[in-house]
């Protein structure tokens, strides 16, 4: 049977209607077919074309990186794509996904425009954002330096107000003071919003940001004082190599004081600091921001990989032929789907929280609007921690869905590696996952330690204020198919991350310094914070493999006993045989493209070995039968063998 037949008759084996799952995974039928439409307008536009990526040179990469962003550009204008000029639109954003290449574009619409939008003033916002939306100004988020990128109050760039001519004087007094790492900054930036520590008077006040033009825009060579490269080569080949990640020094360069972005704090003409009414924290606004975007893609990520890895699962045969009879499915083995179908239920189970994560931040937002600042907390916890939960999940389960398509899954044809080493990085910025959860067991300690003054726990630690009934709680499970109601799953995680936290703030109440004790159990605080996010996303499959991965935690802190933790691995065994003939149907809901999939295991059509087969020969190496080089390094040593034979 060719591969061709292989999906056919594993999509009649389906169990739903794949057109209603499509418009439920996309989120409405609006969003399924605008997302339809812009998916098939890339995927037929040959400057779109990736599939020649892998063997291009930097330069080479970055240029076509160049032509594609101008073309997404030109077509997001000529189609009307978002109204007038501005990029952030839904259409707009799918059309970048489907274009599916890291470029400068993705820090001047996600973090330069937003930067200004939530720390500029309206006067600021009036000013720079029509230039910055009809990108006659090309911006980057300057933050992370050589020396420091976690530690955000550790940065060394110094804003040093001067009175005399009401500027402030942007310097690097270190070598470890350079900006590193910011996208678009290296080769295309023309402006940048600076974090620097504000000096006024010899006093310190702090990280602010400051609006600082880089490059002439007639020419593009760098200002005065100003010194920028790219940083070099990442890893990957193609990956994250088309971004240009830059470095950047100051020497003494100057800017009006009115560029320092002042809505959370302003400098006036006569150099006071003034604070407004609202937290310090929103200076770190824009990581919310794009943290929340991060959690939402994190399910498309994932999505592509368990696509491309179920798919091919399908279409693999190993062992298992009886008689002459067809080989077995690698999908039939219960291991590959003990470790694909977890999966899968993943990428469904973050593509439902990355909404939530959107709607609590559409939430946070209209708040501070109104300046109720209550919910802050809260949203930066979700944010950090399910960004932290997701992307270390989702960059997990690329290499996974690699192993389970075999020795094929590590061509670069199949996809996989370039996915993997283009989504990897979310792990690292954006705040490293590690340092996130600390931010999270940090809020989630505060909120234990108050609840012994009345204060009532509220969002996704509401089940707190539920302590004593979750410290006294053991799981009621008798027989296997009592983890499939949903209460009794929810009751077992609340518990287990309520255990946690409370065993971690017994245990930090032991040290005299708090802060000595954070750092002494900051392996034991990130597990508890991990068990709290895994609670905010817990569902059916994605639960119960949780549960069994994390059998230790649930039976130590007493929620549940041995016996009901092999129930529950029975009833993920029960699960894994119902997805079984539902797994290419549930990918087909994705509904992507063969482009923007961009793997020949993956194909819509299950055609892989005569494809896989027609790719190889496209190769460079294999344009001469002989390959360059023979003459000089491979005929010698035949010759010299042939010498050794004949003496
Ligand atoms: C062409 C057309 C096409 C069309 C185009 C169409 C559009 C395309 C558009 C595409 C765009 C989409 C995606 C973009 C892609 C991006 C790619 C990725 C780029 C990556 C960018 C980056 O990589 S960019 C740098 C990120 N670099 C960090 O991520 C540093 C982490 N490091 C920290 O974030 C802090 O350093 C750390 C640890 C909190 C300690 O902060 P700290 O030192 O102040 O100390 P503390 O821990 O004491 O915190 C003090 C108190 O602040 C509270 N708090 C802390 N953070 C808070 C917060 N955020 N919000 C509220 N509250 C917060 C905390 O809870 C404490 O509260 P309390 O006092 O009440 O307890
Ligand atoms: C591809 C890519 C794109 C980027 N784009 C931008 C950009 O556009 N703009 C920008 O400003 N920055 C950008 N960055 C920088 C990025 O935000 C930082 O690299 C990130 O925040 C991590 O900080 P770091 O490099 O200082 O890591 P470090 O903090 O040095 O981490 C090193 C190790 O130390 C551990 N560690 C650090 N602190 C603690 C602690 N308190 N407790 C326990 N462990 C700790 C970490 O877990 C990690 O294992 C980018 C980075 C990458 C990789």
């Amino acid at each position: 049977m060719e591969g061709v037949d292989h999906l056919a008759f594993e999509r009649n084996k389906a169990q739903f209607d794949v057109d209603e799952m499509k418009i439920v995974w996309a989120g409405s039928r609006e969003d399924f077919e605008l997302s339809d439409r812009i998916s098939r307008l890339v995927a037929s536009d040959p400057v779109f074309r990736k599939d020649d990526r892998a063997a291009l040179g930097r330069k080479e990469l970055f240029k076509n990186t160049l032509r594609k962003a101008a073309h997404a550009w030109k077509r997001v204008i000529e189609l009307r794509l978002s109204g007038e000029f501005s990029a952030l639109e839904p259409e707009a954003y799918k059309l970048r996904a489907f274009v599916d290449q890291p470029a400068f574009t993705d820090l001047h619409w996600g973090m330069f425009v937003p930067a200004i939008q939530g720390q500029g003033t309206d006067e600021q916002q009036q000013k720079w954002l029509p230039l910055a939306y009809r990108m006659q100004i090309i911006g980057c988020y300057a933050q992370t330096e050589l020396g420091h990128g976690s530690n955000v109050q550790g940065l060394e760039t110094t804003a040093t107000f001067d009175p005399k001519t009401d500027e402030f004087v942007i310097h690097s007094p270190t070598l470890t003071s350079s900006k590193w790492w910011p996208g678009g900054l290296g080769k295309v930036s023309t402006h940048a919003v600076v974090y620097a520590r504000l000096i006024i008077d010899g006093q310190d006040y702090g990280v602010h940001g400051f609006i600082v033009q880089l490059r002439s825009l007639d020419d593009h060579l760098p200002l005065p004082g100003i010194t920028i490269g790219d940083i070099g080569m990442k890893f990957g080949n193609a990956a994250y190599n088309t971004m240009d990640n830059g470095v950047l020094t100051f020497d003494h360069v100057r800017i009006p004081r009115n560029q320092m972005l002042m809505r959370v704090s302003q400098v006036t003409r006569e150099g006071k600091y003034v604070h407004s009414n609202v937290p310090r924290q929103l200076v770190y606004g824009t990581m919310v921001y794009v943290r929340q975007k991060i959690v939402a893609d994190a399910s498309v990520a994932l999505s592509r990989a368990v696509c491309i890895a179920t798919r091919y699962s399908a279409v693999r045969r190993q062992f298992g032929s009886h008689n002459g009879g067809l080989e077995t499915q690698v999908i039939d083995y219960k291991t590959q789907q003990s470790r694909l179908f977890p999966l899968l239920a993943s990428a469904y189970a973050f593509r439902f929280v990355g909404e939530w994560l959107l709607w609590l931040y559409t939430d946070v937002t209209e708040r501070l609007k109104a300046k109720d600042f209550s919910t802050l907390p809260e949203a930066h916890a979700c944010t950090a921690g399910l960004k932290s939960l997701t992307t270390t999940a989702t960059a997990d389960g690329i290499e996974e869905c690699r192993k389970l398509c075999g020795g094929h899954g590590y061509l670069c044809s199949s996809g996989l590696p370039e996915l993997f080493a283009v989504y990897v990085p979310a792990c690292t910025y954006e705040g490293d996952n590690i340092v996130l959860l600390l931010q999270v067991a940090r809020h989630l300690v505060k909120t234990v330690s108050q609840l012994s003054t009345g204060n009532k726990p509220v969002g996704t630690t509401a089940y707190m204020a539920r302590l004593e009934q979750l410290l006294q709680y053991h799981s009621d499970v008798k027989k296997a198919e009592d983890w499939l109601k949903p209460n009794v799953v929810l009751e077992a995680f609340e518990a287990r991350a309520a255990r946690m936290c409370v065993a971690c703030a017994q245990n930090l109440s032991k040290f005299s310094n708090p802060e000595e004790g954070f750092q002494e159990l900051a392996a034991d605080l990130v597990e508890a914070a991990v068990a709290h996010c895994q609670l905010i996303v817990v569902s059916n499959v994605y639960a119960l493999s949780l549960l069994h991965k994390h059998l230790g935690d649930f039976i130590s802190t007493g929620c549940i006993d041995p016996k009901q933790g092999s129930l529950a691995n029975e009833q993920l065994r029960n699960l894994y045989s119902q997805v079984r003939p539902n797994a290419v149907a549930l990918v087909d809901a994705y509904n992507y493209t063969d482009h923007y999939l961009g793997s020949i295991l993956g194909r819509y059509d299950g055609n892989v070995y005569p494809k896989l087969y027609e790719e190889a020969w496209k190769d460079p190496l294999n344009d001469s039968i002989v390959p360059d080089g023979f003459k000089e390094y491979i005929q010698p040593l035949l010759k010299q063998q042939l010498r050794n034979a004949r003496l």
